[in-house]
């Protein structure tokens, strides 16, 4: 999935795409850019120029008076003065259009990363994912800081340069020594061009890598009782130490071949000057000598930079790429592109020829199922069934590949995400609780809810009272993934939201996880509560759950076998009856 049309592309071209992104600061980088400009020409050709045009005069017979060789000499610091000025203008306006860019490209990847479907993050690890969002969007901000110091300066300088040197190779009538600077040329591209490829394939081996390093972390993390239950730290430690080797072995060789390129010019540089010295010894100029070297010198050190900008911009390349892999992802379950108003919900839900794949394999076969609004729906089969899957396609966590789900008569796929998420809650099995306020995370059920209507919610999900017994109260911060409350806690949270909500269809997702039977009792009460006048559908892996329920659909193997009332099924349908006894013998 890594090789996207994007990176056949090279270069520059790479970063094209984002240039529309310099749109809000267009001003600043029109600045930064006439400010390099200026550098580039008052480096380039501007030094050696004056010194063509001043070595003359202050060194004439007879010698000027001290008023004009002072005079003579001041265009220097003056020329200098410019110099410095612009360029640090032009680096600063750069920097400051470079992170512009960056935050807009970052809000990108995260608001993409919202719209993707749940599918999307079974196929990629959160901690692979993490390093995309910040490891490769840090990676990239260190290339833009580097970068945009030389991004203008040195392309206008090496062109003043250049300049210069026609320039004076026509005053001095001396083509060969423009010759021999540009026959030194490819012997110095060669080089950047060679390092260049193996930066990038280094560069993306290393970007990889720590996405390997952040995975391993954020699964360790993730898993601390698993790892210690298990005795796992020994192993823990040797997979995350062969990682880091393997990281550090590659970012030595990104480390080699980026540092290479600069000696390797300068060493060829060098020789190239040596060689014009001789030259124009030979020829007696020496009265164009000094500004001759200059514009050599002017035109070589641009070429040492851009090494460094070529290292740079590969590596930048590499971080692209990674981030691009979000940003390009097919998002399965697209927003339709003319949404249908989805108003006044009575809650009338139905399957019609519905089948659906993960993967490969079919795991909902030719479901065709009609519900009632205020209907109490009862998903019910082995594991792997499909209860889940039948569960998931109404809110469109995942879109059904032949048929249709609709509510209300309403195709779900022809209706805004937000809007149909708005007419649903989902109360899964395991509640997650963001680290903050007991009385923020019910509010997440209707954001605008008053903090009344919010006691009101935690009252009827039984969880009012066991919030006002912590010390302190609805104002307790939950920890992180709510680890300050119990299973049964987060689980009469999450029946709180859903009161808030107030939504025509619940999806209820029964915990598998024993409670003990006071918080069991006290849930069960508060899910009677808040079934009620909905269209609700539960996976119900205990049968306890399921004299809730006035229609029982009974699933196998992605088919549906039963559908009818627990009277109906009950000794009719042999594999309801034989999952009931089980559950109840087991009991
Ligand atoms: N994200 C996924 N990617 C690939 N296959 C999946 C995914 N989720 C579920 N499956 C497969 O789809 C089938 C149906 O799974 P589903 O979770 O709907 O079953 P279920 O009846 O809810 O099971 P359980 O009672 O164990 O929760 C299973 O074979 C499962 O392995």
């Amino acid at each position: 999935m890594e090789t996207t049309e994007q990176s056949n592309k090279s270069g520059i071209e790479k970063f094209r795409p984002y240039f529309g992104l310099l749109k809000p600061v267009k001003t600043q980088f029109a600045g930064g850019l006439s400010m390099g400009i200026l550098y580039g020409a008052a480096s380039g050709f501007g030094l050696p120029f004056l010194l063509y045009k001043i070595i003359p005069l202050v060194s004439a017979d007879p010698r000027p008076d001290i008023w004009k060789m002072a005079a003579y000499i001041a265009v220097f610091p003056v020329a200098m003065l410019i110099r410095s000025a612009s360029g640090f203008i032009n680096t600063y306006l750069i920097s400051f259009c470079g992170m512009r860019v960056l935050i807009q490209l970052q809000s990108r990847v995260l608001r993409k990363l919202q719209a993707l479907p749940l599918g999307f993050f079974h196929e990629n690890t959160v901690g692979d994912l993490m390093a995309r969002v910040t490891g490769d969007t840090l990676a990239l901000q260190q290339v833009l800081t580097k970068v945009a110091n030389d991004l203008v300066k040195q392309p206008v300088t090496m062109i003043g340069a250049v300049s210069a040197l026609i320039y004076l190779a026509v005053k001095e009538q001396d083509v060969w020594f423009l010759m021999l600077f540009l026959a030194t040329m490819p012997l110095i591209i060669l080089p950047l061009r060679v390092f260049g490829k193996r930066i990038l394939k280094r560069a993306k081996q290393v970007q990889a890598q720590s996405g390997d390093i952040s995975k391993y972390v954020s699964e360790n993390l993730s898993a601390v009782r698993e790892v210690r239950a298990f005795n796992l730290q020994e192993n823990e430690i040797t997979r995350f130490d062969q990682a880091l080797d393997n990281f550090c072995h590659l970012s030595m060789k990104v480390v080699k071949y980026s540092n290479i390129v600069r000696p390797t010019v300068e060493v060829v540089g060098v020789f190239c000057v040596s060689g014009a010295v001789v030259y124009m010894l030979e020829k007696n100029i020496i009265a164009a000598a000094a500004s001759m070297l200059a514009a050599l010198y002017m035109a070589y050190d641009p070429v040492k930079k851009f090494g460094e900008i070529h290292v740079a911009m590969k590596k930048g390349e590499a971080a692209l790429e990674r981030i691009e892999y979000v940003l390009h992802a097919e998002n399965y379950v697209p927003e339709p592109g003319h949404p249908v108003p989805l108003e006044n919900v009575r809650g009338q839900v139905d399957f019609e020829n519905v089948h659906f794949r993960y993967l490969e394999e079919w795991v909902l076969k030719d479901v065709t199922l009609s519900f009632k609004p205020g209907s109490v729906v009862a998903l019910v089969g082995p594991s792997g069934a499909g209860k889940t899957t039948i569960a998931d396609l109404i809110p469109r966590f995942y879109d059904v590949q032949q048929g249709e789900v609709k509510i209300d008569g309403i195709d779900v796929k022809s209706v805004s995400k937000e809007a149909l998420r708005s007419v649903i809650s989902v109360v899964s099995q395991d509640t997650f609780l963001f680290n903050d306020t007991i009385l923020e995370n019910i509010r997440i059920g209707r954001p605008e809810a008053t903090d009344e209507q919010i006691f009101e919610a935690a009252r009827h999900a039984f969880a009012h009272d066991f919030i006002l017994e912590l010390e302190e109260g609805y104002a307790t911060v939950v920890g992180e993934r709510g680890t300050r409350l119990s299973g049964g806690q987060k689980q009469r949270i999450a029946i709180a939201r859903a009161f808030l909500k107030q939504a025509p269809i619940l999806i209820l997702d029964e915990a598998t996880s024993a409670l003990d039977s006071e918080s069991e009792k006290k849930i069960q009460v508060a899910l009677e509560r808040l079934v009620c006048e909905k269209t609700v559908f539960m996976i119900a892996h205990r049968f306890a759950t399921i004299r809730m329920a006035d229609t029982i659909v009974v699933m196998e193997d992605g088919y549906v076998r039963g559908v009818g009332s627990h009277d109906e099924l009950y000794n009719s349908d042999e594999l309801y009856t034989k999952l009931y006894n089980r559950q109840f013998s087991g009991d």
